[in-house]
């Protein structure tokens, strides 16, 4: 039986995880967060003391990644058994995340794993490549962004309500470098899949988002 995939690609910050979160409850299915498996990957690589550079020794950790993903309605996420969730969603992880992830070699270790995530009744995947190189076969695929203020402004709040100290100007420059590094990779660049469902989400609900993702698939 075909497995319903849903794929929700965008910038960071635009709202992906929290309406792929939303979604997946509400039609009982599946969610991988694939920016934490890259995130996972950098702290694991953070954590060994191996240079952003050095490709070989990158594969291997990500090789080696043992990963668990408990999705209640906070994502946590074990690495090696032990809780990384207030790590994953540090500026310095995501920053780490998107040098690691320009890297081929690195994608091709982390294709398989993602793609393990399509399981009966149903997947929502998001990230920057689902609709374009994990999951091509896709029904369903959306692309959503927001402009680049607005995201900064929401990563600000989220970050202060986790009483992490934030910078709103130093994170619009992180989010945009991040973005720019994102588009511009030779493998699996941030893009729109093409039959993608484009919204924008700088001046809409994250409820009036999932209102049009939602009849988008039916
Ligand atoms: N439409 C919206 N209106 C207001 N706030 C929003 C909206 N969409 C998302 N947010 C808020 O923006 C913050 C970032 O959202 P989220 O973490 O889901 O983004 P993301 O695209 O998954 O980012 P990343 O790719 O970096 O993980 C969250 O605090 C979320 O509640
Ligand atoms: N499918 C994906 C998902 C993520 N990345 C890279 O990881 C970084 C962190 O992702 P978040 O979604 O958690 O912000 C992101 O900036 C990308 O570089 C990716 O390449 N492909």
């Amino acid at each position: 039986m075909a497995v319903p995939v849903l794929t929700i690609d965008g910038p960071s910050g635009a709202g992906k995880g929290t309406v792929s979160r939303l979604l997946a409850k509400r039609l009982g299915w599946h969610y991988l967060d694939s920016g934490s498996i890259y995130r996972s990957l950098a702290i694991a690589v953070l954590q060994q003391n191996v240079a952003l550079d050095d490709v070989a020794a990158i594969v291997g950790v990500a090789q080696a990644l043992v990963l668990a993903f408990e999705c209640g309605d906070e994502l946590v996420v074990k690495l090696n058994g032990l809780d990384i969730t207030a790590q994953l969603g540090l500026e310095t992880t995501g920053n780490a995340a998107s040098i690691i992830a320009a890297l081929p070699e690195v994608r091709a270790v982390l294709l398989q794993k993602q793609q393990d995530f399509k399981q009966l009744p149903g997947l929502v995947a998001d990230g920057r490549d689902m609709g374009t190189v994990v999951f091509p076969d896709a029904a369903h695929k959306v692309f959503l962004t927001a402009s680049s203020i607005k995201r900064a402004e929401r990563r600000y709040k989220q970050l202060k309500e986790k009483g992490i100290d934030a910078n709103l100007m130093g994170l619009a420059k992180d989010i945009e470098e991040r973005d720019r590094r994102d588009r511009e990779r030779a493998t699996a660049p941030l893009s729109m899949a093409s039959g993608a469902l484009f919204i924008d989400s700088s001046e809409i609900t994250i409820d009036a988002v999932i209102t049009q993702i939602l009849d988008f698939i039916r």
